[in-house]
């Protein structure tokens, strides 16, 4: 299945477009706590579910059989696919992969510089994988985008520059690094609509609930954390359960406000906790 199709079809119909995303796991942990998780995160019904490859540049891979067992629970999966620890080779070898496993979906990434190796040099960017998946012609592609601007970019006009070239590489949708402040987004939104990027565009939301996870995405993916939103954190931070409640209810209001606001696609970073998307999936169900 074609997910742009998807995000065409909701749009017809005046509806926005629910994903979620998983990672694998690391190796300590084994592959059945996904599993279970995909369990519950399947019967709240997302469009698709997205398995990340080498999330933050950890070497767990376990994208190809995470994205199988998705499919299997009739969800179609949307594989995450890294180029900078990966070269001409590897990247055949796992395409290979997602083909022999039914996966049509793939979000060609660069993916995180890990300090201390080398990154492979025959895909510098993602636009690169994008042309080379492109022309073998088996796989649908999706990219990722930052409204607040990748943290390697000069500015946001080289940043827009770069994700329209990735698109008319091959990515058919883009998904939004997490953000905390709405109104980045909407600006970041018309930037891209006016530079000509017309793809659908899903607004990546992160529900963060404990305060390490915090201090993880600042650093990780450079999201800046608005003075309402630190106050809320700072209040509870000493106090799990309400920090937790708390960030629940921050996402559904920054969900609400975005579908209110006509975007195409909510994509849950859901951290493989189906708690967190039960709720946040029960609050706006009917209002997707
Ligand atoms: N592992 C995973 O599952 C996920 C990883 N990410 C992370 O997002 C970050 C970047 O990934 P992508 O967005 O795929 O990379 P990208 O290659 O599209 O962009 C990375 C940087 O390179 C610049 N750039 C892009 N194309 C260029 C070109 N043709 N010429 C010159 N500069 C260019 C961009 O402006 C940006 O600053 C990484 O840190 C990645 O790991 C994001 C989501 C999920
Ligand atoms: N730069 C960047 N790299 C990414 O991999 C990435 C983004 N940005 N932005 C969107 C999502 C968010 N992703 C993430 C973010 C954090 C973890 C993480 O903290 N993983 C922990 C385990 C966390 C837990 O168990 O709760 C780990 O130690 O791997 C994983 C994927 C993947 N994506």
């Amino acid at each position: 299945m074609k997910l742009s199709n998807l995000y065409t079809k909701a749009k017809e119909e005046g509806k926005t477009v629910l994903s979620f995303e998983v990672f694998p796991p690391k190796k300590t942990s084994g592959i059945e706590t996904v599993y279970k998780a995909l369990d519950e995160l399947a019967k709240m019904n997302p469009a698709y579910i997205s398995v990340t490859y080498g999330a933050g540049g950890t070497e767990a891979n376990n994208t190809a059989i995470i994205a199988e067992k998705v499919k299997s629970l009739g969800v179609e999966p949307l594989a995450h696919l890294t180029c900078v620890n990966n070269d001409r080779v590897s990247v055949e070898k796992e395409l290979d992969e997602f083909k022999s496993k039914g996966i049509e979906n793939i979000l060609a990434l660069r993916g995180d510089i890990v300090p201390g190796i080398e990154p492979k040099k025959d895909f510098l960017h993602a636009s690169d994988l994008c042309s080379y998946i492109k022309a073998r012609g088996d796989f649908e592609l999706a990219g990722a985008c930052y409204p607040e601007v990748h943290m390697e970019a000069k500015d946001m006009v080289e940043d827009i520059k770069n994700l329209k070239h990735k698109v008319e590489c091959g990515a058919e949708h883009l998904i939004s690094q997490l953000f905390f402040d709405n109104e980045v987004f909407y600006k970041f939104q018309d930037m891209a609509r006016c530079a000509g990027i017309d793809v659908p565009i899903a607004a990546g939301i992160m529900p963060v609930t404990n305060t390490k996870q915090i201090q993880r995405m600042v650093s990780m993916c450079g999201a800046s954390l608005p003075a309402n939103f630190s106050r809320i954190m700072q209040k509870y931070e000493n106090n799990p359960e309400a920090l937790r409640d708390a960030g629940i209810a921050y996402a559904i209001q920054q969900i609400i406000d975005l579908i209110a606001n006509g975007v195409d696609g909510i994509h849950l970073y859901t951290m493989n906790n189906p708690y967190v998307a039960g709720k946040i999936t029960e609050a706006i169900g009917s209002m997707l």
